[in-house]
């Protein structure tokens, strides 16, 4: 188990986001969170870092108690790409380099420079590795926040909504490479999560939050219409597509209005 979390409680102020969060997460999976706007997803990838303290529960994190690991430790461990990426006068290369930083000892070495160039390669990103990360598209941008956390070489990854600013071949080419470091890496990643037809072509597990609780979690087999309606409050239709599990919006006699 590379991250469990047990009886986790995150109130702001007063109000209580997150309770009874429990669930753990093994090498070489990635977990989807999922659930309306508004139900704590970021809040919970927050606590999963420390960035937010939780009023209750506990996280582990390859063994260790998150609260007890420092900043540097826990940055060594996880790597997380927010929701909104700030930007600076920085380039895309020098960027990226600070994800090594929780790794450098005394200065930059030709290893660091390396593992840079090689997630730039990965990613597809060479002609940005110049550019200025504030004269940068949202997509750009959440490319070198992806590529920051990759370099940090991280046991978990804490994803928020990593491809809602990517076109469509953006959005694929970043989940599967997302797949392929979790599996041969044998790391695991947490991504929070709109698209349910991503969700299930990308994670092993499903997290449905609603009302700041666990709805539902496991694998693919509780993505049902019902759980479905019952977290969002829409009804869908749930097929097949070339053998894919596919989720539409809508009942089926809308659909058939906008077909016709
Ligand atoms: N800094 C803050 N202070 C007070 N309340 C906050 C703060 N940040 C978020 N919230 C509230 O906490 C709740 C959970 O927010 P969170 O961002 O975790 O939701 P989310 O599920 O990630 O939403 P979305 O899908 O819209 O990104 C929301 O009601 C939000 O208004």
């Amino acid at each position: 188990m590379i991250l469990s979390v047990e009886e986790l409680e995150f109130l702001y102020r007063n109000r209580t986001i997150l309770h009874e969060i429990a669930f753990s997460i093994e090498e070489g999976e990635i977990v989807a969170i999922l659930g309306p706007n508004g139900v704590g997803k970021t809040t919970l990838l927050k606590c999963l870092n420390k960035i937010l303290r939780p009023k209750g529960g506990t996280v582990h994190l390859d063994g260790n108690n998150l609260f007890d690991l420092g900043t540097m430790e826990i940055a060594r461990l996880v790597g997380y790409v927010p929701q909104r990426v700030e930007t600076g006068r920085l380039t895309a290369f020098d960027a990226v380099l600070l994800g090594r930083r929780p790794h450098i000892k005394w200065d930059v070495t030709e290893k660091d420079l390396q593992i840079v160039d090689s997630v730039f390669k990965l990613l597809s990103m060479e002609k940005l590795r110049l550019s200025y990360i504030d004269e940068m598209s949202g997509g750009e941008l959440q490319k070198v926040a992806i590529a920051r956390s990759l370099v940090q070489e991280p046991k978990v990854l804490l994803l928020d909504e990593p491809t809602s600013s990517l076109d469509m071949k953006n959005q694929v080419e970043i989940l599967g490479i997302i797949r392929q470091i979790v599996l041969e890496h044998r790391i695991a990643a947490i991504m929070t999560m709109h698209d349910l037809n991503q969700a299930l072509r990308y994670a092993d597990k499903f997290i449905f939050l609603k009302g700041g609780k666990i709805h539902a979690q496991g694998g693919a087999e509780i993505i049902t219409p019902q759980v479905i309606e019952e977290v969002y409050g829409l009804p869908v239709i749930i097929g097949e597509i070339a053998g894919m599990r596919c989720v539409v919006p809508g009942n089926p006699e809308v659909a058939l209005v906008h077909n016709v």
